[in-house]
């Protein structure tokens, strides 16, 4: 059996020296949907903070892509981000330029550098969420549900083993909340990759139900949606 893609042992969330998890442990297969579920407060966005380098890990030991948390340098923190897609709520896309320059942007942040190559990658990305045609909009010339699939075509540039999604249909209706899910789930099967996302949103949980982890009272609790929803 292959590595997890996530990995925590006996591990404790922090924000600031406030204790919001504690004692988690999580192992998490390649190639799933996750959801993160649990609410307001609960330390959904923390626990994802902590898999994405943006709160140290103190107690506890955790791995994530092959990269450990523990003891995690500021300097080792790109190379872990590269291997990741992160998603926010409120797609994060850079107002003042096209989607194309949205993209390359973070090529040239993650190494790239063959002129060609980008564009190929740009485009492919970009045919994959079906916003082809969106290249050269600015992000305020598109609808939220546009700019997510924007958001997910650039988490998907460096072929990430995990994507990292925070509450992605927060601020989107039902039915484009729906779209953005299917494709979510298509990539998972296309690529291969794992999705965790972190959701409120449980009338979609109902209609896709998956795996789940729910923070609660500052315990992680695992399980399918059903049952962990219903408690
Ligand atoms: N930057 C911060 N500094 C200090 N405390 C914080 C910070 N961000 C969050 N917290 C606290 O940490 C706890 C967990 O918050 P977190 O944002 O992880 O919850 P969440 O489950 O993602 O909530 P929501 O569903 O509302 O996004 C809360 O008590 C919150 O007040």
């Amino acid at each position: 059996m292959s590595e997890p893609i996530i990995y925590l042992n006996n591990a404790s969330v922090y924000q600031k020296n406030h204790p919001v998890l504690n004692n988690v442990n999580l192992s998490l297969a390649r190639g799933n949907f996750y959801y993160l579920i649990g609410k307001t407060g609960s330390g959904k966005s923390s626990l994802l903070k902590v898999l994405y380098g943006d709160i140290p890990l103190k107690e506890g030991e955790g791995k994530v892509a092959d990269v450990f948390l523990t003891s995690l340098k500021e300097s080792q923190i790109p190379s872990l981000r590269r291997k990741l897609g992160i998603v926010f709520q409120d797609f994060q896309l850079l107002t003042d330029r096209s989607v194309e320059k949205n993209l390359i942007f973070v090529l040239k942040a993650t190494g790239w550098k063959d002129k060609e190559e980008m564009h190929s990658r740009i485009d492919e990305v970009l045919e994959s969420v079906g916003m082809l045609s969106k290249k050269n909009k600015k992000p305020y010339e598109l609808s939220g549900g546009e700019q997510q699939r924007i958001a997910i075509a650039r988490a998907l540039l460096n072929h990430p083993e995990l994507i990292l999604a925070d509450e992605p249909t927060g601020n989107l209706d039902p039915e484009t909340s729906r779209d953005i899910m299917l494709l979510l789930k298509s990539i998972v099967e296309k690529t291969r990759c794992t999705i965790l996302m972190a959701t409120h949103d449980y009338s979609m949980i109902k209609n896709f139900p998956a795996k789940t982890i729910k923070c609660e009272d500052g315990k992680i609790f695992h399980g399918n949606s059903e049952e962990l929803f219903t408690k």
